[in-house]
């Protein structure tokens, strides 16, 4: 048989953690080593009964530490994919890349100068790291939609709408749409008028280089985004729905083998594609 990947998920119990899980133990070439979850109430019962796709035979831990010295005992290099929360995500990667292991981040809100510290550490490191703010190729190709609109569009403006449990806003898919917009070095939305806001944050999120953003948190949403041009005579809309989690995971599954190959932190699906 060849050999195998070794992956933790970190976040395993969670809505996208449980989707990794089954992802990565039905994948040929991966093993599942180890499962994290904050949450001590299931440490000690097997993740995959925890999730109810029946044993895994993979004990849930809420010992980050430990996992990582385990992992990177392994006789192959070691992933773990961290689906946590922004509140944890920058000291887990951290920690990661000291053991020698793997990150493949897909937990949002780190801000661009969290990402551009981790890269420096992992350059030191000479360990690679993919972070991925969406993993679904829907996003992708709206993402390169919307790059290649913006030389035609001055006026754009984001709509991300989510479930009512997600953490931050705006979510971190809108955060690099917006900044891939930016890179292009134009500046959009000219104002025309002087607005005043009768209540604060009517206009949305200010991003980079004019981009405004809107976050919408609703029960029955999963996870949309749109992106809307504005010209002369005309709207040029462009929107990704997720219906299902496992949109994100052929994203995730490539992410875990083409970090093996990596050096360096590299940020976005669209770089490993
Ligand atoms: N890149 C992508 O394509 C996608 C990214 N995401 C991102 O992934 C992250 C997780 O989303 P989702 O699965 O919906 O979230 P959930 O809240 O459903 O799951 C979070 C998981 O992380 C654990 N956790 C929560 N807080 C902490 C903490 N402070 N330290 C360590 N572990 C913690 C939870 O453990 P416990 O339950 O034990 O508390 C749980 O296992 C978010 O940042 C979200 O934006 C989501 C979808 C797609
Ligand atoms: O929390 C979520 O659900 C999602 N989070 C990511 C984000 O913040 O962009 C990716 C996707 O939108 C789902």
């Amino acid at each position: 048989m060849a050999s195998q990947i070794p992956v933790v998920v970190n976040g395993a119990t969670g809505k996208m953690g449980r989707e990794i899980v089954k992802a990565v133990s039905q994948a040929q070439d991966m093993t599942l080593i180890g499962a994290i979850a904050r949450n001590p109430n299931h440490v000690g019962e097997d993740i995959g009964e925890v999730i109810g796709c029946g044993a895994l035979e993979v004990p849930v831990t809420n010992d980050y530490e430990p996992m990582m010295a385990m992992l990177s005992q392994e006789k192959q290099l070691g992933v773990v994919v961290d689906v946590t929360h922004p509140d944890a995500v920058y000291g887990n990667i951290r920690s990661a890349i000291a053991y020698g292991v793997r990150p493949v981040v897909g937990t949002t809100g780190l801000s661009l100068a969290q990402i551009q510290e981790l890269a420096e550490f992992a350059d030191k490191a000479s360990t690679g790291c993919l972070i991925a703010p969406n993993f679904s190729i829907g996003v992708v190709l709206l993402q390169q939609a919307a790059v290649q609109a913006s030389q035609y569009f001055d006026h754009v403006e984001i709509i991300e709408l989510h479930h009512n449990q997600k953490a931050d806003a705006p979510s971190g898919t809108a955060v690099q749409t917006a900044q891939l917009l930016a890179e292009l070095g134009k500046t959009y939305n000219p104002q025309l008028v002087e607005e005043t806001e009768k209540i604060a944050g009517a206009r949305g999120a200010q991003a980079e280089e004019g981009i405004r953003i809107h976050s919408v948190r609703l029960p029955g949403l999963v996870a949309h985004q749109e992106v809307i041009f504005g010209g002369d005579g005309q709207i040029y809309t462009l929107r990704h729905d997720a219906s299902d989690r496992t949109c994100y995971m052929p994203g995730v599954l490539l992410s875990i083998r083409k970090v093996l190959q990596l050096k360096t932190l590299v940020y976005g699906l669209e770089k490993i594609l």
